[in-house]
């Protein structure tokens, strides 16, 4: 294991009242930058995401010869003005340990004349790219490799291709973003078991109609996008529900209020879920003045849900199944042993190393009630892992979270957020 700090997650002593606003969705804000890159003019990208995974994105679209600007240095946002250029090669892209940037980026390095590299944190190379990688073959481009690291080469001419998207919405969702551009466009067939995060791909035809391309979508599991131009938009980041799941997880476990402002009365982020999820705990939750809020009892219950298309609220839904009073099951996740890490492994091995009673299934977790204590909860360069043991040490004293800094992935103000809502400040 890693010698990273560990950090004493704070116990919640009393019921926690805090309206805690969170910075802009992490999908969202990759999605607009990328789609900025590729429109018909200048655009701007307001309340975007300030993180890791956004910045790699920033790198990647500046090394594929965007001009992106950026105002507000130094807060949870920023304020972008992205100039498209043409796709240059020759460029080597991080994309850390970012979905978004691995499998997004890629379709667009293909429209360049020439060869663009791409690497990553150890763990991604372990990633799922295969699906995609061979996509872009089939689709023209010249690629070597199947995993991280790989070079594209393009250009490519588009067409039709069939895909098995079930290990991540990713593969289908990078396509579509880009397909526009391809001289041909493309027609996506979906061959396998379902596609995971079903929310995240509706985010991905939503944000394309909304800058005029033609997406048809008429035939189940099958995407055709038209050839054209991408509009270049003014356009404001709506907050990231998935980032705002430990904090209101913070209400359940100690019975108190947190309100998270600016919660979009429609959206299609797949946080938005955690209304009913959270409710199904146990919760009250209600859309107010000021926010959505969610209101716990302290008392947890067990839940039994299918989390395939919500496949990121996992570890937190586990933390808070790891605090219930009764059994629960948590099914339809099987592809998260492909996320930033293998997360059902994770979890069950973090959960039980404080004293849990968790385990493994072919597509996700059983969790049974059983006193925890204190004691290391590791993260694995998973954000959501780190969070996951935040939650858990609301109720359990002695909890360390390894390397907190991890949140940084997609919310660097973590910890002092943390605090700020454990001081409560309303
Ligand atoms: O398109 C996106 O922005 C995402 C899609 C999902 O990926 P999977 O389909 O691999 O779960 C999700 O889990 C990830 O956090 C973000
Ligand atoms: C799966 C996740 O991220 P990524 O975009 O790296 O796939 C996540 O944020 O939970």
């Amino acid at each position: 294991m890693s010698s990273a700090p560990l950090w004493p997650a704070p116990t919640a002593t009393e019921p926690v009242h805090a309206t805690v606003p969170v910075p802009g969705s992490k999908s969202v804000t990759n999605r607009a930058l990328l789609l900025a890159a590729l429109a018909d003019g200048p655009g701007t990208v307001r309340l975007a995401l300030r993180s890791r995974d956004s910045d790699l994105m920033a790198d990647a679209l500046r090394a594929l010869g965007t001009t992106m600007t950026s105002s507000n240095e130094g807060g949870s946002s920023l304020d972008w003005t992205v100039v498209p250029g043409p796709v240059t090669a020759g460029g080597r892209i991080d994309v850390g340990l970012a979905g978004t940037v691995m499998r997004f980026v890629p379709p667009m390095a293909a429209l360049a004349d020439g060869e663009v590299s791409f690497d990553g944190d150890p763990h991604a190379r372990k990633r799922p790219m295969g699906v995609i990688l061979a996509a872009l073959r089939a689709l023209g481009a010249q690629v070597t490799g199947d995993a991280l690291p790989f070079t594209v080469r393009g250009p490519l001419t588009g067409g039709e291709v069939v895909l098995d998207a079930s290990g991540s919405s990713q593969f289908l969702s990078g396509l579509l973003l880009v397909a526009a551009r391809f001289p041909k466009g493309v027609t996506v067939r979906h061959s396998g078991p379902p596609i995971p995060s079903q929310p995240h791909i509706r985010m991905t035809l939503q944000m394309l109609r909304e800058r005029g391309v033609h997406v048809d979508d008429s035939e189940p599991d099958v995407w055709r996008v038209e050839p054209g131009p991408i509009r270049a938009t003014d356009f404001t980041v709506e907050p990231d529900l998935s980032n705002a799941a430990p904090f209101l997880s913070a209400a359940m476990v100690s019975g108190g209020t947190v309100v998270i402002p600016g919660w979009p009365a429609e959206t299609t982020q797949p946080g938005d879920q955690l209304r009913g999820l959270l409710a199904g705990m146990g919760a009250s939750v209600a859309f107010t003045a000021d926010g959505l809020a969610v209101t716990g009892t302290g008392r947890i219950s067990g839940i039994d849900a299918d989390l395939r298309d919500v496949a990121e609220l996992t570890p937190t839904i586990a933390a808070l199944a790891a605090l219930a009073d009764s059994p629960s099951r948590i099914r339809g996740v099987a592809h998260i042993r492909g996320h930033e890490t293998d997360r059902l492994a994770a979890l069950v091995a973090e959960i039980n190393a404080l004293g849990g009673d968790a385990n493994e299934t072919d597509d996700g977790l059983e969790i049974r009630p059983r006193p925890l204590t204190g004691g290391v909860f590791h993260s694995y360069a998973d954000h959501r892992m780190a969070t996951a043991g935040a939650v858990i040490g609301l109720a359990v004293p002695g909890v360390l979270v390894e390397d907190i800094a991890t949140t940084g992935k997609t919310l660097p103000e973590f910890a002092s957020m943390w605090a700020r809502m454990l001081g409560g400040d309303r």
